[in-house]
Order: C-alpha cells, then sequence, then structure tokens
C-alpha cells in the first residue's frame, strides 16, 4: 500500500520517539521523511532508522501528505513562516506537537485557513506504549482527524480533549510525566544503592517494580489506591514508607509540580505564540 509521506520538521527527541513507534508498527522508512539542520542529527536518524533525511525544511515538505511540527515552541513562528507558501500550496494536513503553542497562532503564521491539529505525545512513543491527546481546530474533516490519530494511535494511546486549553493539563501530566516517574526510578535507585545493594541490582529491581506496577494498574479494574491498599500490611514495611511520603506532603507536592508545568505550558504558548 502507498502512503503519502509525513514529514517532520526537526529531528530531535519527541520526532525520533514518533519515528521510531511508527516504524516498529510497520509503518514504511520510505514513507517518513525529517528535515533536522544538524548534519551529526539527520545522520544518526537515517542510521537508525532508514529514513530520508533532509537539510532544508522546505525540500522535505514536498509531496507530504502530513506535516508535522517537530521543533522547540520557541522557533516554531520562526519555522511555519517560512513554510507557509509551500503549505498554502499543498495544503498537507498539519499537526503540531510543540508544547503551548496555539492552533490560532501556527493557522495565521501559516497564512490562515490550513488543516490543524495539535497533538501532545510523549517519549515512550519510541516503544509504542505512548500516550497522547489530541485536539483539531474548526475545519478539519473527519478524515483528517482519522489520518492524525492514526499516526499517533501508532505509538500508543490516543485520547481527543474538547477544548485546546486542557492540553495545558494534558502537557503537564502525560507530556511530561515520563520525567517524573524517571526521578523517582532514580531516586529508589540511589536509596537502593544506599541501603546496600549492587548498582546493577538496585537499578533491575526499580525497573522492573515500575514496569510491573504500572503494568498491573493497566490490566487491573482496581483503583491506583486500592492495588497500593493490597501491597501495605497493616504494621508493615510499606506503611513505614508510606507514613514517610505522606509526612513530606507527597500529594502535594505533585500537585503543585503538574500545576507548574501547566502554568509553563500557558507560558510557552502566550510567549512564542502572539506575534512572535
Ligand atoms: N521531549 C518530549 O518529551 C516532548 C516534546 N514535545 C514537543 O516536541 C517539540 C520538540 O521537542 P524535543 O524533540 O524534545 O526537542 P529537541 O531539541 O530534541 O528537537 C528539536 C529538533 O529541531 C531541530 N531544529 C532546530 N531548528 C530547526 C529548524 N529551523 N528547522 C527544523 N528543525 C530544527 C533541532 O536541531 C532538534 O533536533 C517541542 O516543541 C516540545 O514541546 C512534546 C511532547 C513531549
Ligand atoms: O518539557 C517540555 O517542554 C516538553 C513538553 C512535554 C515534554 N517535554
Amino acid at each position: 500500500m502507498t502512503r503519502s509521506p509525513i514529514t517532520f520538521i526537526g529531528g530531535g527527541n519527541m520526532a525520533r520517539s514518533l519515528i521510531g513507534g511508527l516504524l516498529a508498527d510497520g509503518f514504511p522508512a520510505a514513507a517518513l521523511r525529517v528535515a533536522e539542520p544538524l548534519a551529526q542529527s539527520r545522520e544518526t536518524l537515517r542510521a537508525q532508522f532508514g529514513v530520508q533525511t533532509f537539510e532544508h525544511n522546505q525540500e522535505a515538505i514536498a509531496e507530504a501528505g502530513v506535516v508535522v511540527f517537530a521543533v522547540k515552541p520557541q522557533i516554531l513562528a520562526e519555522v511555519a513562516r517560512e513554510l507557509a507558501e509551500p503549505i498554502q500550496h499543498a495544503r498537507p494536513l498539519v499537526v503540531s506537537i510543540a508544547a503551548g503553542v496555539r492552533l490560532g497562532d501556527l493557522d495565521r503564521w501559516l497564512g490562515g485557513h490550513v488543516a490543524l491539529v495539535r497533538a501532545m505525545p510523549n517519549t515512550p512513543a519510541l516503544v509504542k506504549s505512548g500516550a497522547t491527546a489530541l485536539f483539531a481546530a474548526a475545519g478539519v474533516s473527519a478524515e483528517q482527524r482519522q489520518r492524525a490519530e492514526s499516526i499517533l494511535r501508532a505509538v500508543g494511546l490516543t485520547v481527543w480533549v474538547d477544548e485546546e486549553a486542557q492540553l495545558d493539563a494534558v502537557t503537564a501530566l502525560s507530556g511530561s510525566g515520563p520525567a517524573y516517574f524517571f526521578l523517582l526510578m532514580e531516586a529508589m535507585e540511589a536509596a537502593a544503592r544506599e541501603l546496600g545493594l549492587p548498582a546493577a541490582t538496585a537499578r533491575l529491581l526499580t525497573l522492573q517494580t515500575a514496569f510491573g506496577a504500572a503494568k498491573i494498574a493497566l490490566e487491573s479494574n482496581e483503583s491506583p489506591a486500592d492495588l497500593r491498599a493490597h501491597v501495605t500490611s497493616p504494621k508493615g514495611t510499606t506503611e513505614a514508607a508510606i507514613k514517610e511520603f505522606q509526612q513530606a506532603d507527597t500529594a502535594g507536592i505533585v500537585t503543585r509540580a503538574l500545576g507548574a508545568a501547566a502554568r509553563r505550558s500557558r507560558e510557552l504558548g502566550d510567549l512564542f505564540g502572539g506575534d512572535a
């Protein structure tokens, strides 16, 4: 089956995660293109994924059915404005994964009336375990929504949100979320080493425990609170540990952390949107 190419503008961490996941899902490498200014990154993308790479964004989007903007929010305005003319001409579906930047701004930079979907994926897309929320601009057809969704669904779970502002909360939860779990893993690993475990054992047990906890939470009908209760014997070891977490107001810390991320997402939209 021939597929119109998907072109990524920016071949950094998140583009690599999406490309790796799409390939693992059977998407043909010949239908994936990446525009990336850094020669070293282009070489890595070719060697790792066998995709076609381009130094210049304009060349990369010729014939593209879908263009995915995967550059930093800071430079999205400049990059989009440069591509306005060819995008107006070829009218591909445009998907932006940039944190914070609102579709109204992107549409204006691209010259208006572009089929736009904003998505917030996360890096576990690389191992087909991503979580992505999507929001479509008015005027995006059902078929275009389906096309955007099918790309992200190839690399994990997808949900649509009804209001664009909800993407700030999504960014705080699942966009940035992998980093929170990695932070906890780092801390658990370090604590286990301090308790006398060899480094390799500390890492292995940390990772398998994180994996097992996520897997049982996904596969069980019980809530995380109930699952926690099954681990926590009265007057046992878990209870002793949980008491420490609660005394340090872990729930409050998490609330403040997600609040800070959501606020930063809105700020990015204000700073790098408008007439940026
Ligand atoms: N890393 C993550 O976990 C997630 C990132 N995002 C969003 O994805 C976007 C990319 O983030 P990352 O991949 O983490 O950043 P990154 O810095 O790893 O990748 C950005 C890439 O864009 C390239 N680039 C710079 N100038 C360019 C230009 N003029 N034209 C084309 N490419 C250019 C850079 O060389 C770099 O390879 C950001 O907007 C971010 O908000 C969204 C969800 C999760
Ligand atoms: O840290 C960031 O700004 C990006 C967006 C979500 C994950 N990484």
